[in-house]
């Protein structure tokens, strides 16, 4: 799937900034700076790809700190890097995972939906639409190999993944805790999450604004496995490799038989999701719980 308009419009205004990328594009790499040991890392600015060809796989790492939120500069990177991925025949699988120590992504970067005007909001649930799409869409395995706190919109991410390996550390929680800062969750992804964990453990997990720790994570089925923290990426890769012995075509077709449905009812309804979205977040009462809980976040240090 191509990236959408606005999303394309910035990732073009990210290429031509030329800068941003200190690696040449997957399919011609070169060793990293200092390298000679055989590994080739690429990275754009807030996203670490480290592939594997000879595997058929890719570890991409969230590293844009602290905290891993899905700005529009983060999410249009990181889509750059998947859809490089994609158009690659070499990768037919990707785990994902957190450069940033103990948080895999604090969701929705607050300050994208704080005090901006109702233009900036349509364009960034666009590019927060298109992140699900593309992800929930993709033709590659994806496993997220969750070794942080997983909230909100970091929970999203990971829903879209074949399979969630979680970390065993009770601060690494999972969930959609939304409805706790007054927000909605909107219908895909609250589909997303049904169709993962059922429908009586979405009421509950959804009107409770629920984060789970491991072990309750693994219990309703919002994680697959959850394994010591020291075993993650080795868990997350041995998981891949049996994804990964499936005959391509099947399985991409058979998910996308699994997942249409749900993808379309977001496509069908775009822009009607966005209006709703921009209506929703621009209300004065959104804007002051939000500004409130930021400032909260913000004064935690001090
Ligand atoms: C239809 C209608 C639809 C309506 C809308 C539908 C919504 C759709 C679904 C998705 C919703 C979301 O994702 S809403 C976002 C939900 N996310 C959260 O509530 C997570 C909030 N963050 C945290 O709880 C914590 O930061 C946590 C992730 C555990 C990490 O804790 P730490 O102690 O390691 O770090 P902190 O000191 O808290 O944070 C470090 C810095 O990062 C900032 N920071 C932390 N989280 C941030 C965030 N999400 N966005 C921006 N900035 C953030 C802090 O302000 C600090 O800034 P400085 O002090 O300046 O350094």
């Amino acid at each position: 799937m191509a990236l959408a308009g606005g999303v394309r419009v910035r990732a073009r205004a990210l290429l031509r900034a030329g800068a941003q990328f200190r690696g040449p594009v997957l399919g011609r790499p070169e060793p990293a700076a200092g390298g000679g040991d055989g590994t080739r890392r690429f990275a754009n600015l807030r996203v670490l790809v480290e592939p594997d060809p000879a595997a058929g796989v890719a570890v991409m790492k969230l590293k844009s700190p602290p905290v891993n939120s899905l700005s529009l500069e983060f999410m249009t990177e990181f889509l750059i890097s998947l859809e490089k991925l994609e158009n690659d025949k070499a990768f037919r699988g990707v785990v994902i995972t957190s450069d940033c120590p103990g948080v895999f992504s604090a969701g929705l970067d607050l300050t994208e939906l704080c005090g901006q005007n109702p233009a900036h909001y349509a364009e960034y649930w666009k590019a927060v639409q298109e992140l699900w799409l593309r992800l929930f869409l993709s033709n590659m395995v994806l496993v997220a190999a969750i070794n942080g706190v997983c909230p909100a919109g970091g929970c999203l991410m990971a829903l879209t993944c074949d399979v969630r390996v979680l970390a065993d550390n009770p601060k690494f929680v999972i969930g959609l805790k939304e409805t706790q800062l007054g927000i909605v969750v909107p219908f895909w992804l609250k589909d997303n999450l049904v169709n993962t964990i059922g429908h009586r453990a979405s009421e509950h997990a959804l009107q409770l604004g629920l984060l789970f720790p491991p072990a309750e994570a693994l219990q309703v089925g919002i994680v697959d496995q959850v394994v010591p923290e020291d075993q993650l990426q080795s868990t997350a890769l041995s998981v891949m490799a049996r994804w990964m012995a499936i005959p391509d075509h099947a399985r991409h077709l058979t998910k996308a038989m699994m997942r249409k449905a749900t993808a379309d009812s977001l496509i069908k309804h775009r822009d009607a999701d966005i209006q709703n979205f921009v209506n929703f977040i621009s209300r004065d009462s959104i804007q002051k719980t939000l500004q409130v809980y930021l400032q909260k976040l913000k004064q935690k240090k001090g």
